[in-house]
């Protein structure tokens, strides 16, 4: 009997398929070297002996049984609380819905089989009706910052220029009791809830308070660390905002990635605010003597903002010797008494367990918790305005199925206007850099029809670009841009492309943005108007859920969220979650709520064929679409490393899953060569250890055994969880 793992490798459905294969000419790929001579022999009419044929013919059924739509295999395993059930397709034999695809002489898997049906039992927590549900994130239409004792002409400035009238539930507690209290916080609210501010307006407030003149000279006043460079420089932006109306007090934004010489310049000129990333913040505090000089005296201010990340990160021991230097320094009190006679601590999370919770106890004393939910689970819970869907979607069919729904949500877009239509973005979540590398590749660079606007991250699609089936008008300018952001990107690159993704320029103006990223853009960024967040890789954590959905529904602003799950134990992730979506979700089905609305009626070009305008079923659209997809992998070889890269490193980062959430993400359960079709791979790449070698006959049975496939993915696994999560995740 063959290994599980082996017959995974095959890449043809045989048993449906054979009777249309052309004899001799068919290439075979995948497997073992026997499995495939037998498979061979088969389709060319040639039968093994009496003795082997019920071998062959178990081998044959087996193939077929884990080809066919894979989810038997995987099915068998779960425990009978999963009850996922595949069904037939309204009775339709395999062979009416199947279409074997013969490209360059090869066979290629079809990407729809007979049983296409998933029902599953996690679609118990329905969504309800969204129109009558309040935004919970929303300002409180009740109170005004007017009656919260900010000083002039902070108040005025906030209502007239920044035109915001009223706060938020956090900013409505925080901001008063950071104004006259000098005790340590821990801020806790949903995102997108305002928080940025709900720390800010209090510290300026209070600096603006200070008797007598203050301008950069009189020394720093406030410090606030963020765990990534794009939100601390979002934070800064803000500050600045913020502090448009007092512009002799000044932000000084320190990051990695910058250049330090120009950063000591401008800590040496003075500044009143410091705002930063760990590792910078800490080099300067070591290495910028003006720095000592002017703490000394002045900072009154320690704000940590999302706690549990910069723990996450592994940013412990960096806060630790940043908190041990500025105790080092002797607070002089007699310049400034208006302001705290301490150094205040305050930390802001949306979550208050794990790494919030160690940070806290590292740097917090005697604090108080601002939470800004009745109970600690309405904090903790998706903003009430945000609409969850999950679809559950076979590996092999991951790629169409997002390209199915990039399809939908741009059509709405275009539908939605005349004339006069709103900026929208969209951001799609991936687990590495090198999955978006080729996500981005593949819809942003499909043909000639695309003109680059940021160095390599930002591209324009032009007319006659037909990546997605509604761009079929070709009078009609396509309107969309596609983007990409990860950490391998230099920070000058990361920067301009965020810039441009957040900016309504002439450029972006009216049109469907569209942002590939990995987690590096899911904590604290505040992209404006986002309207729907695809999660197509699960996040590595329930906090990272959370944090990649709140870039959507902010500030009381409604939003879509879609999560996709592959069949089988992935479902059961949504048991992990429900506890945070008290207001449920929606199940969508792949086909007919992404495929079908985004195929049918299409007409979708074989890239090698001629131009037809003919129409045919939505899965042969489809199916085609993927081929068009596929053919680009075999003929441009940067492409096709693109797509290995992003499959291996894909495979690495799932290895990553924490061990609690093991048995939902767990590599054993993963079918590597369907999940390699939706990288566009006919197989799985060599360097995977896919294909097998055969043993030579001088070898006796001391010599090691080969190491399978299966087995050589779980070491690369093992080692890959060595090296640390954060690699891969950003
Ligand atoms: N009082 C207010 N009225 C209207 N909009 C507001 C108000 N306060 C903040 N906002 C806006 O809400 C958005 C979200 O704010 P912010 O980024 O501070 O949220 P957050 O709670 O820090 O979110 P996250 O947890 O995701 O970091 C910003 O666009 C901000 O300008």
């Amino acid at each position: 009997m063959a290994e599980d793992g082996d017959l995974m490798l095959m890449n043809i459905d045989i048993a449906d398929y054979g009777d249309q294969i052309e004899p001799e000419t068919a290439k075979i790929t995948g497997g073992r070297w026997k499995d495939r001579r037998k498979i061979k022999k088969m389709i060319n009419g040639k039968k093994e002996g009496p003795k082997r044929a019920s071998v062959d013919e178990g081998i044959v059924a087996e193939a077929k049984k884990v080809l066919d739509f894979d989810f038997g295999r995987k099915r068998a395993k779960i425990d009978e609380k999963t009850s996922t059930k595949t069904q037939q397709n309204g009775g339709k034999t395999s062979t009416e819905n199947e279409r074997p695809v013969t490209l360059n002489k090869q066979i290629v898997s079809s990407l729809f089989t007979s049983r296409r049906e998933i029902t599953t039992n996690f679609d118990d927590n329905k969504h309800s009706n969204q129109d009558s549900i309040d935004p919970s994130n929303a300002p409180l239409q009740q109170d005004s910052f007017s009656a919260m004792d900010i000083p002039e002409p902070l108040l005025t400035h906030i209502t007239d220029s920044m035109k915001l009238e009223k706060p938020t539930r956090i900013q409505k507690m925080s901001i008063p009791t950071l104004m006259s209290k000098d005790n340590d916080l821990f801020l806790h609210a949903q995102t997108g809830s305002g928080k940025t501010l709900a720390f800010l307006v209090p510290i300026v407030a209070r600096i603006l308070r200070i008797e007598g003149r203050k301008d950069r000279k009189s020394g720093c006043m406030a410090m606030i660390i963020a765990p990534t460079r794009e939100l601390a420089s979002q934070i800064y932006s803000v500050l600045c905002h913020l502090t448009r109306c007092c512009h002799y007090l000044v932000p000084c934004l320190l990051i990695g990635g910058e250049r330090k010489k120009s950063e000591k310049a401008r800590l040496r000129k003075g500044c009143n605010f410091i705002v930063g990333t760990p590792g910078r913040i800490l080099d300067h505090l070591k290495n910028t003597q003006v720095i000592k000089e002017q703490f000394a005296s002045s900072l009154r201010y320690l704000v940590f903002d999302e706690g549990d990340k910069l723990m996450e990160l592994g940013f412990e021991e960096t806060i630790n010797e940043i908190l041990q230097f500025l105790y080092s320094i002797k607070l002089d009190t007699s310049n400034f008494p208006n302001l705290p006679s301490r150094l205040v601590h305050v930390l802001c999370s949306a979550t208050l367990k794990g790494g919030a919770n160690k940070l806290g106890k590292l740097a917090l004393k005697n604090y108080q918790l601002i939470s800004s939910g009745q109970k600690q689970q309405e904090v903790n819970s998706v903003p009430d305005q945000l609409v969850q869907m999950v679809a559950i979607v076979p590996p092999k069919l991951r790629l169409v199925t997002l390209a199915g729904f990039l399809n939908n949500v741009t059509a709405s877009h275009l539908q939605a206007t005349d004339g006069n239509r709103k900026t929208m973005r969209t951001i799609v979540f991936l687990s590495c850099s090198d999955s978006v590398d080729f996500h981005y590749e593949v819809f942003s660079s499909s043909d000639e029809n695309h003109t680059g606007l940021v160095g390599d991250t930002v591209r324009m699609l032009n007319r006659n670009n037909t990546i997605l089936p509604c761009l079929k008008n070709a009078e009609e300018k396509p309107e969309v841009i596609f983007y990409k952001l990860h950490g391998s990107l230099s920070q000058q690159t990361r920067t301009a492309t965020l810039h441009n993704f957040a900016s309504d320029s002439e450029t972006t103006r009216g049109k469907h943005l569209v942002m590939f990223c990995t987690d590096v853009a899911s904590r604290g960024l505040d992209l404006p108007s986002v309207s729907t967040v695809i999660e197509l890789d699960p996040p590595f954590t329930v906090e990272d859920h959370l944090h990649r959905i709140g870039r959507s529904a902010r500030a009381g602003v409604r939003g879509e969220a879609l999560l996709f799950l592959l069949p089988g134990e992935e479902e059961q992730y949504l048991e992990r979650i429900k506890p945070f979506h008290p207001l449920g979700w929606k199940m969508l089905k792949f086909d007919q709520d992404i495929l079908i609305p985004a195929f049918k009626g299409a007409v979708i070009k074989r890239s090698d064929g001629p131009a037809t305008d003919e129409v045919t079923d939505w899965d042969s659209n489809a199916t085609t679409w993927h081929l068009n997809v596929e053919r680009r992998v075999l003929e441009d070889t940067p492409f096709k490393e693109a797509a290995a890269k992003g499959y291996t490193s894909h495979i690495k980062a799932y290895a990553t899953h924490l061990s609690q959430e093991k048995k939902y993400f767990s590599l054993k359960n993963l079918h590597l060569g369907h999940l390699a079709k939706s990288f566009a791979l006919r197989e799985r790449p060599k360097a995977l250890g896919a294909a097998g070698t055969k043993r030579k006959p001088d070898q006796t049975s001391d010599i090691k055994p080969k190491e399978t496939a299966k087995a050589k993915m779980m070491r690369m696994a093992r080692n890959a969880l060595d090296q640390g999560s954060s690699e891969f995740n950003y």
